[in-house]
């Protein structure tokens, strides 16, 4: 045999070579696994924004959207970053002074300035949709509501976003894109089929909707009430009906000119308080289409509204607001307005949760009957104690939780047919990840085409899981060669020889 000396000198691991191979496959195996992991490090995070003004009869908010830039049609990837609630009343109530409504809008405008970055600024999408108020001014008085909208569209123009427009939304649109608010901000749009919808529930202060899937309905019972959706690969046939001079504003306006048919100087009230009184006007009263046509003839300029705190004579009064004399369909809700079965659960917010929320009375697994006996006694709690028991609530509010608590259970059971079974399904929401319920949302992603019909491809490895498993594989040929080289190698050399 070679002396040992010789032997090492006959290694070929020393010959230039080899040595070069060794280097340049160390090399590359760094240079990917060095590729791999920054690859795979988070990018600064790139968002969109959008931006949608609700113009509702009470009051107008403005919302501002946020999503990362690259996962356009992700499920569950758009947030509410940030609301802005408008100084003052809803647009509708600027009719004699139109520019007004331009005016208010601008302080949430400059606060949204601030909160979508500067260089976003331009291509951030901005719309205005307009709700109730504005559709009973437009019956009203076309053109004081025309000059309305050409003042805040003036207004907005001027804004450094893109303005897309400031429309009325139909009352069918409000109901379905609440609808789709809620399912997608709950998930439930992307399931692979199954998994029930849930139904949404929207009290305004004008107008009210009720939108929910029913296996029982297919849209060819009164078609009006139906709208069909392809949302990421699945079919949905959705009821919705929104019921104009039915939010809580309206409503009331019809209980007080029921109350007040014979002109009368005072009027009492059994959904207010006892030793509530406020003097009102007639003309006032009946200054709105959903009452205008049964103001009394020679009734006072005024009149006293006083509180009599009674809580089933005031469910009797609201009762009374619903018709339900004729229903042309198979089964009606109220007004001749077709409604399939109740299905599922349903989610109810603004007014719904306000005022439940105001009443401790959001856990719908406390029985109905409870829930009215607790009404009853805060009914009939005296005006002046309940003044000082919540001396932090908005008088205006305070006044008429009675009145709304009791229109909103008799909304739901009388109207829309819930029981004391079905009423459990109700949840009272004011918001789902951080983001308010309402038809905003539902509306931005329509009109940004944010929600695919079909289902997007997926990748069969999530970007993260591939650059992983890169990275493993060549670990692991890191560690072959080295194992090969250090502990295998006076033998690997050897078996060209013996053979
Ligand atoms: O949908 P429309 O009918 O156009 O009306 P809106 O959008 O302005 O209606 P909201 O849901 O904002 O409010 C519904 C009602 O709830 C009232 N409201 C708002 N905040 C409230 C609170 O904290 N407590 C009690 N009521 C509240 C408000 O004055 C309205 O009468
Ligand atoms: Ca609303």
């Amino acid at each position: 045999p070679p002396p040992l000396s010789e032997m090492k000198e006959k290694n070929p691991w020393h010959t230039p070579a080899t040595i070069i191979i060794t280097v340049i496959f160390v090399i590359a195996i760094v240079a990917l696994v060095t590729v791999a992991v920054l690859q795979n490090k988070p990018l600064p995070p790139k968002y969109k924004y959008g931006i949608v003004l609700d113009a509702g009869s009470s009051h107008t908010a403005l919302y501002i959207y946020e999503w990362p830039a690259e996962k356009d049609n992700n499920t569950g990837r758009v947030e509410q970053t940030h609301s802005c609630k408008v100084k003052g009343p809803g647009i509708s109530s600027y009719a004699s002074s139109p520019l007004k409504a331009g005016e208010s809008l601008k302080v949430c405008l400059q606060e949204a300035e601030q909160w979508v970055p500067n260089k976003r600024h331009q291509e951030t999408p901005l719309y205005l949709g307009a709700t109730a108020g504005m559709r009973l001014l437009n019956m009203e008085n076309s053109l004081a509501s025309d000059q309305v909208f050409q003042a805040v569209a003036a207004t907005l123009q001027k804004s450094p976003f893109s303005f897309q427009g400031a429309r009325i939304l139909s009352g069918q649109e409000e109901g379905a894109y609440g609808w789709v608010t809620v399912n997608y901000l709950d998930d439930r749009l992307t399931q692979v089929c199954g998994l029930e919808t849930t139904g949404a529930l929207d009290l305004g202060g004008a107008s009210t909707q009720i939108s929910f899937v029913s296996s029982s309905y297919d849209g060819s019972e009164s078609p009006s009430n139906s709208v069909s959706f392809r949302l990421y690969g699945n079919n949905y046939n959705l009821y919705t009906h929104s019921f104009l001079c039915y939010g809580k504003d309206q409503v009331l306006r019809l209980a007080l000119a029921h109350l007040s048919q014979s002109g009368q100087s005072t009027v009492e009230d059994p959904c207010f308080h006892p030793n509530f009184t406020e003097s009102k006007n007639y003309s006032v009263l009946y200054d709105s289409p959903c009452v205008s046509d049964r103001k009394p003839h020679g009734a006072p300029v005024a009149f006293t509204h006083k509180g009599t705190g009674n809580f089933s004579l005031c469910q009797q009064v609201l009762k009374n607001v619903f018709n339900f004399s004729h229903c042309p369909y198979s089964q009606c809700s109220f007004n001749g307005v077709f409604q399939p079965d109740l299905q599922g659960t349903f989610g109810a917010f603004s007014a719904y949760y306000f005022v439940m929320n105001f009443l401790n009375l959001t856990d719908t697994a406390i029985p109905l009957e409870t829930v009215k006996e607790k009404l009853a006694t805060y009914c009939s709690t005296p005006w002046p104690q309940i003044t000082q028991q919540h001396k932090d609530v908005k008088l205006k509010y305070l006044a008429e939780y009675c009145f709304s608590g009791t229109y909103i259970l008799t909304l739901l059971t009388e109207g829309y047919n819930f029981n004391s079974d079905s009423y459990s399904n109700i949840r009272f929401i004011k918001k789902i990840k951080g983001s308010d319920a309402g038809w905003t949302l539902g509306y931005m992603l329509n009109l940004t085409n944010m929600i695919p019909a079909e289902a997007p491809d997926t990748p069969p490895l999530p970007y993260a899981g591939y650059v992983s498993i890169v990275t493993i594989i060549a670990l692991v040929l890191v560690i072959i060669f080295a194992l090969c080289l250090y502990r295998f190698w006076p033998r690997c050399p050897k078996q060209p020889q013996i053979i």
